[in-house]
């Protein structure tokens, strides 16, 4: 309904003003009840004077009041009086409007409302600069006045509101010369209840999809007159209603993402919903046993009836492949009934009834657990400690930070180096980077994770063995990588500190081995337990995140794990059709596997997430990367995708041209706080940023047609470049913001990933939580190691997979000759069957003897190792004096030399 009440400011002079959109209702307005306000003056006298917004309305018996649009500041002066004609709504008059304000609310509907005090004094001339059109004024003064302002569409809207009573404008306005007013009106009423179809004669009904575009005027409108009263924050509710009431295309808000920027930087929320879902209204019922089926037994997606109705879907519409449009037409909703056998209550139960749904391995897996704060009963062994690793975490993050804590001199610690790799190292590196804006800025936070000595070395290098902290990571210490790196730095740091018992100062362990920590040399005091049910890639927010602890502190630590609780109970209590984690899912699995993308994108536009998509490499790929089901049989789909990213506006002068004009469909998820941590140059830096994060979007769904590209070009340019300049569209994005980069929005949004990653993995039938593809890698490394020492021992590989790298890492000169016989001695294996017969390695000066030589491949080519049996196919791959150098590479090193 609509209520008119007094603003209460009665006399005090300037002009008020009110403004909202409305559903409006049918009874009140006595006509079809358009639902439109639009933001603007009605004068009614001087400068004293008040107004109020007016409520274009029209119908047939309903008439319009109308008033000034007013683009920016200026000076008024036209004493023109507004008549107020509402049909049975009609309450304004002059008197009326100098003391009316209204706030709406829909019956339900989201509402906006607000008053405006504007003690500026507007003028209109055609020098200033406004931009305006006034109501009640001469048709011709009005005519002249509005052309040089105001848009045409603004124009056509204020020309809506203007005509006589009792005039339906549908029935008087042209549909050529009044087009986007006429979609303004068909929109509105389309979304008011009750209301009459409008006359089929004057407009196609089909058109007025695009009406809803009209609401960038209004949002154009708010701030200009919050600003004028003084308040730019009198605008962030109202476009955050109208936004939400109106759900942002992409196209809206790249016309008004600079209104939202600013708006954001004056309001305590951000102005725009943050995540534009489509809204679905049917419940999605499943039988227990169905949920059952899909979480645990593994049966092949492809079975489902609903997997089969999408792929029908998909191929009814592939001849009309706009995916916009797909989507407008429920499709979002269609594939979640596709979906349903997931079922509700959805996919999450079994996860948090501690199932054990990693079903290879025998294991809960039980990450929730770790961020619980008590909502979720969980019963598994461990979770009861879950507490108390807390604490202790907490006790020696303090420690470690207030200075209590003391190295082996005496000095307090002021580098901290964690040692680990894939998820011990991943995710402690990515949310630190993240969350530097809480760290401790005088503790630095290193990590080492690659076994290539380099890495440890260079980190080395920065660090006072006195003053430094070694945090050595891994699940099952066990990882070669990880304890070779220890031993490495645990050996540099006896360098110095000579005796052994200093180690407990400087080197604590997270793990789930205590046996293996203790007999590394780390105290039991010094280490922080997880359990067996916390995955390698879902462990950050347990011991494991002990690094980010103490650079950002534990209370920062603890919000981080709340945020993604918050997201937990979001994954567990929220029906599907609104489940943000699902519907992440749900269209993940539509472009993978019907429109056969191969890989997804990853885009923050915010450097702080600049480690965004490499933790989500080994989070998605290491997840869902299996081509046989739970249940051992092979897929006939697509599973995991290829997950790839990175931060702002450096991929877009990178790899965004293949994005926008390449052969493959890639979805992208673009990320963006809608405010910054550092709002230099007075936001211009982030405005930039977020210009960007609005754009692309944008380009990528729409595109840009031949049409438009003539239309630019002119008639002179050639046919090649019209069609290099096209952007075909149709290219599929999510968009995600969150109001600013806080430990808590950044635990949701990993939480939310998390999820997304589950619950495809349901829907495909797969162990989302082993990582057998892992193993054989690690197996092989074993075995070709021990070769390496004694080039005899070489037996064995298939030559296709070798890939000889001589490490220049050993000092003694004889290993180096060891290793590169050893090295060739692999390389022998090379055969013309072999499907990657290029050994692609780059050589390094090996021995004193070679020294020359090598150095002269160097300058030539990339140092491919042939084979006597593979040297036919040298002179095609190489220039001849490169053949003979190889030859003698071969020959040097005791091996039979290239023909
Ligand atoms: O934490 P640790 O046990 O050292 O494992 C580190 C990493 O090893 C890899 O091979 C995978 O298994 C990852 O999932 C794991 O995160």
């Amino acid at each position: 309904m609509i209520r008119f009440g007094s603003d209460g400011r009665r006399g005090e002079g300037g002009l008020t003003s009110s403004l909202g959109v409305v559903g409006a209702d049918r009874r009140l307005l006595g006509c079809h009840g358009v639902g439109i306000i639009v933001p603007c003056y009605a004068p009614v006298g001087e400068t004293t004077a008040n107004s109020s917004a007016a409520l274009v309305a029209s119908g047939r018996r309903g008439g319009c009041c109308g008033g000034v649009w007013c683009r920016s500041k200026g000076t008024f002066t036209d004493k023109s009086v507004v008549r107020p004609r509402m049909g049975a709504a009609s309450v304004w008059g002059p008197s009326q409007v100098t003391r009316s304000c209204y706030s709406i609310d829909g019956g339900g509907v989201p509402v906006i409302s607000m008053t405006i005090r504007v003690h500026a004094t507007l003028n209109i001339t055609p020098s200033s600069e406004l931009d305006l059109v006034l109501l009640g004024t001469p048709k011709a003064l009005r005519h002249q006045l509005s052309r040089p302002f105001a848009p045409k569409d603004v124009r056509e809207v204020v020309l809506a509101s203007l005509l006589l009573d009792g005039q339906d404008p549908l029935a008087v306005l042209d549909i050529q010369a009044n087009t986007l007013g006429i979609l303004y009106i068909v929109s509105a009423r389309m979304h008011t209840t009750g209301a009459l179809n409008p006359p089929p004669q004057r407009f196609v009904p089909e058109q007025a999809r695009f009406a809803p575009d009209r609401v960038t005027l209004l949002a154009k409108g708010l701030p200009l007159l919050a600003e004028a009263a003084g308040s730019l924050k009198l605008a962030v509710q109202s476009l955050f209603d109208l936004l939400s009431r109106y759900s942002p295309s992409l196209s809206h808000l790249t016309t008004i993402h600079p209104i939202f920027l600013k708006l954001n930087e004056v309001g305590k929320r951000p102005a725009v919903p943050t995540i534009d879902l489509v809204e679905i209204s049917p419940s999605l019922r499943i039988s227990p046993r169905d949920i059952l089926d899909m979480t645990m037994s593994g049966k092949l997606a492809t079975e489902y009836s609903s997997w089969k109705k999408l792929q029908q879907i998909y191929d009814a519409e592939l001849p009309r492949l706009i995916l916009k449009e797909l989507f407008s037409q429920d499709l979002l909703l269609q594939i979640l009934q596709g979906i349903s056998d997931l079922g509700h209550p959805p996919i999450p139960g079994f996860m948090f009834a501690g199932e054990r749904i990693n079903t290879s391995e025998d294991r809960a897996v039980l990450h929730v657990a770790l961020r619980n704060f008590d909502d979720f009963k969980i019963q598994e062994n461990g979770v009861e400690e879950v507490a108390s690793v807390l604490a202790h975490m907490k006790e020696f993050s303090e420690a470690i930070r207030s200075g209590s804590w003391k190295g082996y001199t005496g000095k307090t610690i002021n580098t901290i180096v964690n040692i680990g790799i894939g998820g011990s190292d991943l995710g402690p590196v990515m949310v630190t980077e993240a969350l530097k804006p809480y760290a401790k800025r005088d503790l630095t936070a290193l990590f080492v994770s690659n076994i290539d000595g380099t890495h440890l070395a260079e980190t080395l290098r920065e660090c006072d063995p006195e003053r430094t902290l070694f945090i050595i990571a891994s699940k099952t210490f066990t990882t070669q990588e990880t304890i070779t790196n220890a031993e490495s730095a645990r050996a540099w740091f006896l360098s110095f500190a000579k005796d052994k018992a200093h180690v407990a100062k400087h080197f604590v362990a997270l793990s789930t081995n205590t046996r293996a920590v203790t007999a590394f040399g780390v105290d039991e005091a010094n280490m922080f337990q997880f359990w067996d049910w916390v995955g390698g890639r879902y462990s950050l927010w347990s011991a494991i995140g002990l690094s980010i602890a103490l650079y950002i502190g534990y209370d920062n630590f603890e919000s981080l794990l709340k945020g993604a609780h918050g997201m937990d109970k979001h994954f567990k209590e929220t029906p599907l059709e609104s489940n943000l984690p699902v519907l992440l899912a749900v269209v993940g699995v539509w472009y993978n596997d019907f429109y056969g993308a191969q890989t997804h994108a990853l885009l923050p536009y915010d450097q702080y997430l600049h480690k965004f998509a490499d933790y989500f490499q080994q989070g998605d790929m290491e997840s869902n990367g299996k081509f046989v089901t739970k249940s051992g049989e092979r897929v006939d789909y697509q599973t995991g995708p290829i997950i790839w990213g990175a931060a702002g506006t450096n991929g877009q002068h990178s790899f965004y041209q293949l994005v926008h004009q390449g052969t493959k469909l890639i979805p992208a998820d673009f990320l963006a706080p809608a405010t910054s941590h550092n709002p230099i140059a007075d936001s211009k830096h982030h405005r930039i940023l977020l210009s960007n994060f609005f754009a692309q979007p944008e380009a990528l769904a729409f595109g840009k047609t031949e049409e438009e590209v003539r239309k630019e070009l002119g008639s002179g340019a050639s046919e090649a470049l019209v069609k290099s300049k096209v952007f075909e569209g149709n290219r599929p994005s999510n968009s995600i913001m969150f109001p600013l980069l806080t430990p808590r929005t950044l635990g949701a949004l990993i939480a939310l990933y998390e999820h997304k990653i589950f619950t495809q993995g349901v829907i495909w039938g797969i162990n989302s939580f082993d990582q057998m593809g892992v193993e054989l890698g690690k197996v092989l490394t074993k075995n070709i190691l021990s070769q390496l020492g004694k080039p005899s021992d070489v037996t064995g590989h298939d030559s296709s997979c070798c890939r000889p790298r001589v490490l220049p890492l050993l000092s003694e000169e004889q290993e180096r000759v060891n290793l590169f016989k050893a090295a060739i001695g692999v390389a022998r294996l090379f055969d013309l069957n072999s499907r990657y017969p290029i050994v692609t390695t780059h050589m390094h000066p090996y021995t004193s003897s070679l020294q020359q030589q090598t150095r002269s491949q160097q300058h030539g080519c990339r140092g491919a190792l042939p084979t006597p049996a593979f040297s036919h196919l040298v002179p095609r791959l190489f220039p001849p004096h490169h053949s003979s150098l190889l030859s003698s590479l071969l020959a040097a090193s005791g091996k039979p030399g290239v023909a």
